[in-house]
C-alpha cells in the first residue's frame, strides 16, 4: 500500500507544463547567469545553490559530526574554549587535522570560531548535547551508513544490511531474548522518547481518556510522561516480557510503579489485555509489516470498548508532500531494518479503516523528524457515556 496512486500517465495539465517550462529554464546555464545579475533572482539562485550543495555533501556534514562525537570534543568545549593545539593530542590527531575538523565544526554551527584562534561552544552545540538520544542515536549511524555505502545495490535488494541485525526485537518475542542486548536497544528507545513524548502530548487531546494500554511502549518512557501530565488517567504498559524487566526502575524513579500495571507478552501472539478505554502505539508500526501491522490493529481493535480511542505516532512520510526527514532519513532507515516501512498518515489511516476504526484524526507533527499523530475510535458508544447521555 502506498501513496502512489496513479500509474498511468496523465496528460499534462497548465501547472505541469509551466512547471516543466521552469525546469528547462532553471537547467539553461545563459538562464543562470543571466538570473545571478537580477537583484531578487540572486537571492533565490544563492540560496538554491546552497540547498543543492547541501545535498550533495550531507554524508560529509554526518561524517563530520560522528568525529566530533566520537572525539567528545562538543563536551571539552562546553567547559571552556580550547584550541587545535590543546584537543589534538587528546585525540590522536595531528594539530592540522584537528583545526580542519574544528573548522568544518564552526561552518556547521556546533561551535563558534573566536578572534583568538580556539573554539567554543555555540548554542546549537549545546542543544545538540542536551537533548536526550542524539549523542547515541550519532554513534549508532556508522551501522546505518555502512548498510547504504552502496545504495544502488541496498535499493535492489542486493545486499544484507547489518541495521536488520541492530535491533533483534522487532523480529518478535523469539528475536528478544538476552536482557543485556535488548537493554542497549531499550535504552536507545528511552532516550529520545522525552521528546515524542512531549510532542504526542501536544498534538493530542487525551481529554475523556480514563485508562490508557501502552502497546509496546518499551521501558515506559511514554506511560510516564503521560502520567505525570495527567495524574488521574490509570495506566499500563504492554510489551515483550524481556523488555519489561526495564520497566520497573524506570517508573519507581519517575515515582509511577504502584500505577501502571505491566502486561508481558507479544502482539504477535497474544490478545491484547481489555480494560483501557485508549491504547497508544508509540513508534511501533513504523518497524512492522502491512500484515502484522494489520493484526496488530485488528488485536487492539478487540480490545478497545465501543468508543474506545488509538493513538498512533511516530515518524510519518509527507505522502503526497513529500518530507525532507522523514522521507529521506526515516524512510531509508526503516528499509534497512527490513521489517517495516515508514508510512505516511493517509496510509496509516487505510489500515486503520481496514480494522474497522472511523473518526481518524491526522495531527502532522510541528518537527515532524520526532513525530506525527493519527488517532481513532472504535465505532459505538463508550458505556459510560451512554449511561450519562440515557434519558
Ligand atoms: C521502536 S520501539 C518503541 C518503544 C517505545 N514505544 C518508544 O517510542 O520509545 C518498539 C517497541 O515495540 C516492542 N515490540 C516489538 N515487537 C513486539 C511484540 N511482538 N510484542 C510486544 N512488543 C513488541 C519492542 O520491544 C519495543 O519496545
Amino acid at each position: 500500500m502506498t501513496d502512489q496512486t496513479h500509474t498511468a500517465p496523465r496528460p499534462a495539465t497548465a501547472g505541469r507544463q509551466i512547471g516543466s517550462a521552469l525546469n528547462r529554464l532553471a537547467a539553461s546555464e545563459k538562464f543562470q547567469a543571466w538570473a545571478a545579475r537580477v537583484p531578487l533572482l540572486r537571492r533565490y539562485v544563492k540560496a538554491e545553490g546552497m540547498a543543492m550543495f547541501d545535498v550533495i555533501s550531507g554524508f560529509v556534514q554526518s561524517q563530520v559530526l560522528l568525529a566530533l562525537v566520537e572525539l567528545e570534543i562538543l563536551p571539552k568545549l562546553q567547559a571552556q574554549p580550547l584550541a587545535a593545539r590543546d584537543l589534538a593530542p587528546g585525540a590522536g590527531l595531528t594539530e592540522d587535522r584537528m583545526q580542519a575538523l574544528l573548522q568544518a565544526g564552526a561552518a556547521l554551527k556546533l561551535m563558534k570560531r573566536l578572534a583568538d584562534g580556539r573554539f567554543a561552544l555555540s548554542p546549537r552545540g549545546a542543544a545538540f548535547l542536551s537533548v536526550p538520544g542524539l549523542v547515541p542515536m550519532v554513534r549508532h549511524h556508522d551501522v546505518l551508513y555502512r548498510d547504504l555505502a552502496d545504495p544502488v545495490a541496498f535499493l535492489r535488494g542486493q545486499t544484507s544490511p547489518e541495521l536488520a541485525r541492530f535491533w533483534p526485537y522487532v523480529f518478535g518475542a523469539a528475536g528478544a531474548v538476552d536482557p543485556a542486548v535488548t537493554a542497549t536497544y531499550s535504552n536507545l528507545m528511552a532516550d529520545s522518547q522525552a521528546l515524542v513524548a512531549a510532542d504526542t502530548l501536544g498534538l493530542v487531546d487525551f481529554k475523556g481518556i480514563t485508562h490508557l494500554l501502552d502497546v509496546g511502549g518499551g521501558t515506559g518512557a511514554f506511560i510516564a510522561a503521560v502520567g505525570l501530565a495527567h495524574p488521574g488517567l490509570k495506566l499500563g504498559l504492554f510489551d515483550l516480557p524481556v523488555v519489561l524487566e526495564g520497566a520497573n526502575a524506570r517508573l519507581s524513579s519517575a515515582g509511577l510503579a504502584a500505577r501502571v500495571t505491566l502486561h508481558p507478552g507479544s502482539f504477535r501472539d497474544d490478545a491484547l489485555p481489555q480494560g483501557a478505554d485508549a491504547i497508544s502505539l508509540i513508534r511501533v508500526l513504523y518497524d512492522h509489516s502491512d500484515s502484522t501491522v494489520a493484526a496488530l490493529l485488528a488485536r487492539a481493535f478487540e480490545a478497545l470498548p465501543p468508543g474506545g480511542r488509538l493513538i498512533i505516532s511516530e515518524p510519518m512520510s509527507g505522502g503526497a508532500k513529500p518530507d525532507r526527514s522523514t522521507d529521506v532519513y526515516f524512510a531509508f532507515y526503516t528499509m534497512a531494518m527490513q521489517t517495516g516501512r515508514t508510512r505516511s498518515a493517509a496510509e496509516i489511516i487505510r489500515l486503520l479503516a481496514a480494522a474497522g476504526f472511523e473518526n481518524m484524526q491526522s495531527f502532522p507533527g510541528n518537527r515532524p523528524y520526532v513525530t506525527s499523530s493519527v488517532t481513532a475510535r472504535k465505532p459505538g458508544v463508550a458505556p459510560m457515556v451512554q449511561a450519562a447521555t440515557a434519558p
